[in-house]
């Protein structure tokens, strides 16, 4: 799959907010990247490295700089402790929290109300993540034990579905799902699409990757930049190539 793969099906309603990826062993990598982006991105992903070594610290110092969070902690237990989870993150004042959506309904239902718990005025959504973009039919066949290849879009649909229902902001998937899930929820689920890559960028560990203008006319709310910006060699200019392709 190259990040040239597109969605024939176009749902651009809506202004597409890009996030950049923390991806950093701890709080000096997450400020050089943070100063030298400057005004070129407002909202940025805490994910597990940085988490697991800076805490909810990382946040505060976010939110200071004025800069909108994203804790993405993929998370996956027993809705007790879920909830708990998602309550003190988004007490740290995170925008959006993943969790895993094939937790199940009442793991997802947890998440929504330890968030709400959290932050009562609602402004921590609860992501559901449906597919890993680093996995494929056959990837997602060999972790089951299926003897024939799954269906990526039939699973991420089931799963949408699920976190629907039980009050979720959005769901994570690939650009390649994202009009079928569009289609079947519009506007009542955010899409955040990881795996983005500018044209002719290498995919890395990616199994499903677009460019950010397909996976706006594919029907993205949230973009994850990672490696196609902070790996770039110059990141700004990288950066200035995603909000061209978005105008
Ligand atoms: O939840 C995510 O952010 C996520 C979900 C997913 O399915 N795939 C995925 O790559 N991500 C995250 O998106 C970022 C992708 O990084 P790059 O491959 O460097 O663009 C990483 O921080 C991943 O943790």
């Amino acid at each position: 799959m190259t990040a040239e793969s597109s969605s024939s099906t176009s749902a651009r309603s809506q202004t597409v907010i890009p996030i950049v990826a923390l991806d950093v062993p701890d709080r000096m990598g997450a400020e050089a990247v943070v100063h030298q982006l400057g005004d070129a991105c407002g909202f940025y992903k805490v994910g597990l490295e940085l988490f697991a070594a800076e805490g909810p610290a990382i946040v505060a110092w976010l939110r200071a700089q004025g800069k909108e969070v994203f804790v993405d902690l993929k998370l996956h237990d027993i809705p007790n402790t879920v909830r708990g989870a998602a309550r003190s993150v988004a007490r740290h004042g995170a925008s959006l929290l993943t969790i895993h959506a094939s937790g199940g309904a009442e793991m997802i239902a947890a998440a929504v109300a330890g968030a709400q718990e959290g932050a009562p005025d609602g402004r921590c959504g609860i992501l559901g993540v449906t597919v890993l973009t680093s996995t494929d039919s056959h990837g997602l066949a060999a972790a089951w034990g299926r003897t024939a290849p799954v269906d990526v879009q039939e699973e991420v649909l089931r799963l949408a579905g699920t976190v629907a229902e039980q009050g979720g902001a959005g769901i994570v998937c690939s650009g390649h799902e994202a009009a079928a899930v569009r289609s079947a929820h519009g506007d009542r689920l955010g899409l955040l699409i990881p795996g983005i890559r500018l044209p002719g960028g290498d995919a890395h560990d990616q199994r499903r990757v677009m460019t950010p203008a397909a996976a706006a006319e594919a029907g993205a709310r949230w973009l994850i930049l990672g490696r196609a910006v902070t790996g770039a060699a110059d990141p700004v200019s990288a950066m200035g190539q995603v909000h061209a392709s978005l105008r």
